[in-house]
């Protein structure tokens, strides 16, 4: 089990930690270390591939135009290639630098690039080495407007480097602190929470459960929507489609053509998903694969889940406040604990707070499994505040329901909570257009001035790989 930064709202410094318990060690409480507001616990063992290099989403982009001509002219891309400007940030597995190319890329703009480098001799001493190829391979799979794209990766020496996109915006725990009484807007956090939700969406297509959903994880771009960070807490499973078919009640077939609801109004069997790959790279193809055609029988239309709803992991992983009470029970979990850190990331961001904090982090744990949910009481100034706020209420209850079979998202995922009133009116496929609540250029001048710079001649003097990396 490693040790846990201790962080503070005051002295918060944008660094975030994990502790790893080994499941034979694993007696829930008594190997935690109590110490960390924000500490993470984990031992997972996942097969593991890197997918595709192809990023339609980015292909257009300057960043990934001047990495492909820079691997198209010297081959492998090193060490040497980048300058590193400063450190952004260091977490639990490494620290992470802005860069730049080194020579700069003529006829495209110098792009900024943010690079984890990652000490794979000291992870491997503290049994953390998992952790960080899980999240190389989960960034190479990623292809989404809310998540990072993975540029390059590569080893220089006992370092391994993983050349992302770069964030200027700061985290959303920062931004929080910025707030009025240190809490989002109603509208702000329902941005921010429908962006998250878009992109745990497409992890859990992708067979990835997040398990680490706070908002100092969820950075803030340059055009100010979100991107969703660290995947080392992460796991990966095979997605097997399936078709749900909903049982209508009598009422209700008779208002219909009773053909309707048999095979024969169906169409035959043909393979509906066969995107996902799994891990040895062989197609797989959706377990139920019929869909009706006819207008009439929609009502019953079986709908498609996609998403590994009856995933299971025993490892106890997480953020203490963020933590599922299935994964501190250890009964196993799936990817409904995103559910329920969905639910307390929203409700720290309207409140100020997590809905379950205790004095340590044991207490936390034990108000997580027998707490009742309850909300602070804030005077709302307009009836369609009010409004809202029942709304959002109602939607953190469903989401932190305890048990995980009746959290909403955990029989057909993400389209349930979409589907809330409180999101009602989002154009989910245009949210990307959507003009975010915070103008990055701003907290980027905040943000630099707080950052230690590299000296100039520590940026010219030539690239030698050093003995430490700033690292722990
Ligand atoms: N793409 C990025 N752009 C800007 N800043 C970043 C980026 N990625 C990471 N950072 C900064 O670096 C810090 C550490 O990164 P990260 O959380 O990935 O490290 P970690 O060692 O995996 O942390 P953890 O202890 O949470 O597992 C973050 O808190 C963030 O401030």
């Amino acid at each position: 089990m490693a040790a846990a930064i201790t962080r503070d709202e005051s002295d918060y410094d944008s660094s975030s930690s994990s502790i790893t318990i080994p499941d034979s060690s694993r007696s829930w409480m008594s190997n935690l270390s109590f110490g960390s507001r924000r500490s993470s616990v984990s031992l997972c063992s996942v097969e593991t591939s890197l997918y595709s290099s192809h990023k339609p989403h980015k292909a257009n982009q300057a960043p990934w135009e001047a990495m492909k001509r820079l691997r198209r002219a010297i081959g492998q891309v090193g060490l040497d290639h980048f300058r590193l400007l400063r450190r952004l940030g260091s977490g639990d597995i490494g620290n992470v630098y802005l860069c730049q190319i080194r020579n700069p890329v003529v006829g495209l703009p110098q792009c900024f690039y943010a690079m984890k480098v990652v000490d794979r001799e000291a992870l491997a001493i503290r049994k953390k080495l998992q952790r960080a190829d899980m999240e190389k391979d989960i960034l190479g799979m990623l292809d989404h407007p809310f998540l990072p794209t993975l540029y390059a990766e590569f080893d220089a020496s006992h370092y391994s480097c993983l050349v992302m996109e770069y964030c200027p915006g700061g985290d959303l725990y920062a931004a929080r602190q910025r707030q009025p009484e240190k809490r989002f807007s109603i509208s702000s956090a329902k941005f921010y929470a429908a962006e998250t939700l878009l992109a745990l969406e497409y992890l859990h297509m992708m067979g990835i459960v997040y398990r680490d959903l706070k908002p100092e994880n969820v950075l803030v771009r340059g055009d100010g929507h979100i991107m969703l960070s660290d995947f080392d807490l992460s796991f990966k499973c095979d997605v097997v489609p399936k078709l749900l078919r909903p049982i209508p009640n009598l009422e209700d077939t008779e208002k219909y053509d009773k053909n309707c609801l048999t095979p024969s109004c169906a169409t035959p069997m043909q393979p509906v998903l066969s995107c996902f790959s799994s891990s040895n790279g062989k197609k797989k193809t959706a377990t139920v694969t019929t869909i009706t055609e006819q207008a009439d029988c929609q009502k019953f239309d079986p709908e498609l889940v996609a998403e590994p709803i009856n995933a299971k992991s025993k490892s106890f992983v997480g953020t203490h406040e963020y933590l599922a009470p299935e994964v501190i029970s250890g009964q196993g979990h799936g990817s409904a604990v995103d559910w329920w850190t969905l639910g307390v990331f929203l409700y720290e961001m309207l409140y100020g707070r997590t809905p379950f904090k205790g004095e340590n982090n044991e207490k936390t744990l034990i108000n997580i499994l027998r707490q009742p949910l309850t909300f602070p009481r804030f005077s709302v100034n307009s009836s369609k505040q009010l409004e809202e706020m029942v709304k959002v209420e109602d939607l953190i209850s469903k989401l932190l329901m305890k048990n995980p079979k009746k959290r909403i998202g955990s029989l057909k995922g993400s389209v349930e909570i979409k589907s809330h009133e409180f999101f009602k009116g989002v154009n989910w496929a245009l949210i990307r257009s959507v003009r975010p609540p915070e103008v990055p250029s701003d907290l980027y001048k905040i943000r630099k001035a707080h950052l230690p710079k590299l000296s100039k001649e520590e940026r010219d003097a030539p690239y030698q790989i050093p003995r430490h990396f700033d690292y722990f």
